[in-house]
């Protein structure tokens, strides 16, 4: 079965439509990245998986049930610029989540189930390479620093699903390379279903299992509002047809599997 399943879904504001008649089945542990012009629509697709939003016409399904109209602990989401609590350390930023669901009107745990919390913490802390910098506040990180807590955070409540806006879009080159590698690994980890929005087309098709191209292709200028984007291109690419996905790898460039060998090759400072 499907872990997500949209039939028919519309979004529309007031008189502006965003989306138009959106249909997708994505499987558990695919990697989806979107691409699409500004302003299309991408973050609102997003916001809906997360809950943030409610499709105005048709159904939004995870495993084949309505899928809960505000964001739960089976979704984490990372966005390109993550607001941090200045005040907490790198520790007790990844804490907060725990303590605010487990202790919702302190938000402090204290003893055992404290102990317990700051060992996971500190273990994802380590998973996405952070452990030396636990007790640096967010002003003492840097930008790529600062988006590896942001993802030790989205993960500490195991979510089922990860939505990425652009995590990587305000960071480096350099640092992006380390970022695709992280992100690959801790999806081949995980088993997580992944979807990331970038402006990157070839971040979308390297880190990817499946990219979808967003698009508005109906236009009214007397009627700017009338229509939506729609998903005009769904790629498949890795598993589902391993050719076009050497090809298309090979025609930008990238080496041609994904997955252990491509990430050790990159932290070697290979190419992308
Ligand atoms: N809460 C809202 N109320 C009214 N309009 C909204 C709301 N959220 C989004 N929109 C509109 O929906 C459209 C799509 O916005 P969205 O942020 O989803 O696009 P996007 O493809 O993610 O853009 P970008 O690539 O620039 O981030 C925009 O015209 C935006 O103004």
């Amino acid at each position: 079965m499907s872990a997500i399943r949209l039939k028919h879904v519309w979004k529309q504001y007031d008189d502006q439509v965003v989306l138009e008649n959106i249909n997708l089945d994505v499987k558990e542990g695919e990697f989806v990245t979107i691409v699409g012009a500004s302003g299309c629509g991408k973050t609102t697709f997003l916001r809906m998986l997360l809950g943030e939003e409610s499709p105005s016409r048709g159904e939004l399904l995870l495993d084949g049930e309505p899928l809960a109209a505000e964001p739960g602990p089976d979704r984490g989401v990372v966005f390109q610029r993550y607001s941090v609590m200045p005040h907490l350390t790198a520790l007790g930023n990844v804490m907060l989540g725990t303590e605010l669901e487990r202790s919702p009107l302190l938000g402090k745990l204290f003893g055992k189930a404290r102990r317990q919390a700051r060992a996971q913490a500190l273990e994802m802390l380590d998973a996405v390479g952070l452990a030396p910098a636990a007790n640096k506040y967010p002003a003492e990180l840097s930008g790529g620093m600062q988006q590896r807590l942001a993802i030790a955070q989205a993960l500490m409540k195991k979510p089922r699903i990860l939505l990425l806006d652009e995590p990587f879009g305000a960071l480096d080159p350099g640092i992006r390379k380390d970022m695709h590698a992280l992100i690959l690994t801790l999806w081949e980890r995980t088993g997580l279903t992944i979807f990331m929005i970038t402006h990157d087309l070839k971040e979308g098709f390297y880190l990817g299992t499946r990219l979808l191209v967003f698009d508005k292709v109906r236009h009214d200028p007397q009627a700017p509002g009338a229509y939506g984007a729609n998903i005009t291109y769904d790629i498949p690419i890795g598993q589902t047809d391993p050719r076009l996905y050497r090809e298309i790898r090979n025609n930008i460039g990238l080496p041609p599997e994904p997955g252990p060998q491509t990430v050790q090759a990159k932290n070697e400072g290979d190419k992308p």
